[in-house]
């Protein structure tokens, strides 16, 4: 845990995992104490920033300023942005970069940007002389929601989504709201489909108050550190429970099935963000889960419904480049599925959905029906 600094309003949420607990603190100028917080909690210690080219030209020097007020010594890893860099050859980039820049084991790796900075240098710091401990400083909605928490680091293989990777937990993860006022509306958007996620999956109130709220998150209103802060403490709190994903953490993977497989199809560019491929994919679990009986036709067009009022994409038609091949093409799909890491002995795991609110692990689902609804919503 770090000591409580003195700065404006923020909110820290515990993630509590014994003797690897950390904090996530929210707030809106929180990046100023990241050199303070650190060298509280590692004294002497020495860092690398990992970040990308456009989160470098807008928020690394005030990193920098932050670490050398509090007089931590720095050096800067900066890779291209976009998915393509969740790659082994920037990883190799970053490594590389990180053994020049003689990151001992007791140093600190800090990941400046969105969840794939977040995932690649906190794999990196993962397999880092067998392991260095890292910083999360999140700088996309979504990195702030999600990816900064809970220790899922990785990077893609040509086959799918995340498939080379480690739970490495970070030792304390900082947010900070105003950067995210940098941040495209296209990127912000695709971030909130994991704020809606945790609402969809297990909260039903918060769901219902990001349907009335939703425009003050955008504008940057006070809901937006709420929402932030919510979602955080919803990710936590499971994570606490299931660190590695051996029961209800697959929960946090509702739409994820549908929308990797989406991703893959698309080559993992910006044809499909993460965030976008999540909301397309909740919306197909949703209606499947319909199709099965066990939701109301009702709540699932509620949950398209709101995705689609914030001007997330919700059918498979919405992507960019639908009729290409390997997009439209249930096989192909169902292909790319089979590579999801909750495949047990062959068969696919689906988060499906009981009701706004309430998610439930379908182990063993047989391949046909997904292919046979896959069908139908390719020629809807
Ligand atoms: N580890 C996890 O638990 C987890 C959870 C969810 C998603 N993810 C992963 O996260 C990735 C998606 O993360 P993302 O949506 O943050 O994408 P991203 O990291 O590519 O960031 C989105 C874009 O916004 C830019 N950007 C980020 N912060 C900015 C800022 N403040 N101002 C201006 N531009 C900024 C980046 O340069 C990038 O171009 C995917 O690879 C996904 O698989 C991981
Ligand atoms: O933290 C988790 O657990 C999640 O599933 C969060 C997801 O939003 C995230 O996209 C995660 O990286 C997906 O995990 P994966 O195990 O399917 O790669
Ligand atoms: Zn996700």
């Amino acid at each position: 845990m770090t000591a409580p600094l003195k700065h404006s309003a923020s909110v820290t949420v515990d993630v509590a995992l014994g003797d690897r607990a950390y904090d996530i603190v929210i707030g809106g100028d929180v990046l100023a104490s990241l050199g303070e917080r650190v060298a509280a909690l590692r004294p002497g210690v020495r860092t690398a920033v990992v970040t990308d080219r456009t989160v470098a030209r807008h928020w690394l020097e005030p990193a920098e300023a932050s670490l050398a007020a509090a007089g931590v010594p720095t050096s800067r890893i900066i890779v291209e942005e976009g998915e393509g860099s969740k790659s082994y050859a920037t990883l190799t980039q970053v490594s590389e970069a990180l053994i020049a820049a003689k990151i001992e084991r007791n140093d600190l790796v800090i990941a400046l940007g969105g969840g794939v900075v977040g995932d690649l240098a906190g794999f990196a710091a993962a397999i880092l002389r067998r392991g260095v401990d890292f910083v999360q400083v999140p700088t996309s909605l979504l990195a702030q929601v999600d990816s900064s928490v809970g220790g899922k680091t990785g990077i893609n293989s040509p086959q799918g989504k995340n498939l080379i990777g480690a739970f490495h937990q970070p030792v304390l993860v900082i947010a900070d709201t105003s950067v995210l006022d940098t941040l495209s509306p296209r990127q912000f958007r695709a971030g909130y489909a994991e704020v809606a996620k945790y609402g969809i999956l297990g909260d039903e109130a918060f769901f219902a108050w990001l349907e009335k709220n939703h425009a003050d998150i955008f504008s940057g209103g006070a809901g937006r550190e709420h929402a932030i802060a919510t979602s955080c403490r919803a990710k936590a709190a499971i994570v606490s429970r299931d660190e590695r994903e051996t029961g209800e953490r697959a929960l946090l993977n509702l739409g994820h099935t549908f929308g990797h497989a989406l991703e893959a199809a698309t080559g993992f560019s910006d044809r499909l963000f993460h965030g976008e491929g999540v909301a397309v994919g909740m919306v197909l679990a949703a209606e499947f889960s319909a199709q099965l009986g066990m939701i109301s036709t009702d709540d699932a067009a509620r949950i398209a419904r709101h995705l689609s009022a914030v001007g997330l994409p919700t059918r498979l038609q919405d992507i960019a480049g639908f009729t290409q091949e390997g997009l439209a093409d249930a096989d192909a799909l169902l292909a790319l599925m089979a590579q999801d890491k909750k495949v047990k002995r062959g068969k696919l795991t689906f988060i499906l959905l009981e009701a706004v609110g309430r998610a439930v692990i379908a182990n063993n689902v047989e391949p046909q029906p997904v292919r046979d609804f896959l069908q139908a919503k390719l020629k809807a």
